[in-house]
């Protein structure tokens, strides 16, 4: 394969401009329901083009976070603009360029996909319709099921008219709220690439989700854990910031030796991957020691390896339960 399209494959912040402006730009936000308080002093900056992964565990604050952007919840404080539009005082402006996809996206299931479009075109009183919907049947590949009913489509196909409901208005900012979740890897995939294409067109793109694999085809993710940010940046950024150490650990007595592991404090993080543990650490040197001790007993072989998201993420997401 050819170096310079694979190197650009694996690290889209290859193809990013660092320069652009941003499109959300917004500071210490708050948001409580009741007593709780769900969103806590969130600052965002995200620029024109970039596709932002909004990650974190169940209940984190995501969902309401980009409802606080769309503008369709109000904060209850902080400032900051999207779009260029003050996030307190111009909702409205805000809500008009912005292409929104939620959780559970629902359609007219006995409406065909035409149809459907034809309802969300006269909502945001689009014209000339007709070739609104022409547009947009073409440039997401549905014209040839326009009129297929959309409670027939397969999970891909109604996350394609899903995009496609939400980018008929040609917002400025999307947001996507975990658009493939229950969507199988080959459809997930493909949506992915659009995103990307609309992307590469200056589309900026904010979407939350739980898949590892799809954080890392963002060109920056942002980490929230009880509605606050706690990492952001590349992937590689944020691996390279979480100061983790990854052993990779392989052997006949593997399960001895998991066994053995679990006991060290040292030792932060041990999954099984297949044939091999994945054993994780914060301090290189007593990682070492209580990996020399199992293996100099179990006869495994352990090497170190390259730290993935997921290891990041696991690491995040446990180390702030242990802080509540
Ligand atoms: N309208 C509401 N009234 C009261 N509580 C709410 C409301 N909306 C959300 N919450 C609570 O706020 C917290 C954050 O919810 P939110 O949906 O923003 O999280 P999330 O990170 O999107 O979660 P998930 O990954 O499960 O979708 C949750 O505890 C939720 O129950």
């Amino acid at each position: 394969m050819n170096d310079t399209v694979d190197r650009q494959a694996s690290d889209p912040n290859v193809l990013q401009d660092m320069n652009a402006e941003p499109v959300i730009d917004v500071h210490l936000l708050n948001k409580h329901f009741g007593d709780k308080h769900v969103v806590n002093n969130l600052s965002l900056k995200v620029r024109r083009g970039q596709i932002c992964g909004f990650l974190g565990p169940n209940g984190s604050g995501k969902t309401t976070s980009i409802r606080l952007l769309c503008g369709l919840l109000d904060v209850d404080s902080g400032h900051g603009q999207v779009l260029g539009h003050d996030i307190l005082a111009e909702q409205r402006a805000i809500k008009n360029k912005v292409g929104y996809m939620t959780q559970r996206f629902s359609f007219y299931e006995d409406l065909s996909i035409e149809q459907n479009l034809r309802f969300v075109a006269r909502l945001y009183e689009l014209k000339p319709i007709k070739s609104v919907i022409e547009t947009t049947l073409q440039s997401l590949g549905l014209t040839e099921r326009r009129h297929q009913l959309a409670g027939e489509l397969s999970g891909g196909w109604k996350q394609r008219l899903a995009l496609a409901a939400c980018t008929m208005h040609k917002p400025e900012l999307l947001m996507l709220d975990e658009p493939t979740a229950g969507v199988d890897p080959k459809a997930r995939r493909e949506f992915w690439d659009e995103i990307h294409r609309l992307a590469g067109n200056g589309l900026t793109v904010l979407v939350s989700t739980h898949y590892m694999d799809e954080a890392e085809r963002c060109h920056v993710i942002k980490y929230i854990s009880n509605g606050s940010l706690k990492a952001s940046g590349s992937v590689s950024e944020v691996i390279a910031n979480s100061q983790l150490y990854t052993f990779i650990v392989s052997g006949a007595r593997l399960n001895d030796a998991h066994r053995m592991l679990s006991a060290y404090h040292q030792v932060e993080q041990i999954a099984a991957f297949g044939m091999n543990l994945h054993v994780v650490g914060s301090n290189l040197h007593a990682l070492k020691e209580a990996l020399d001790e199992v293996v100099n007993a179990t006869q495994c072989k352990a090497v170190l390896g390259e730290t993935s998201l997921e290891d990041v993420f696991i690491q995040l997401i446990s180390s702030n339960k242990k802080s509540v």
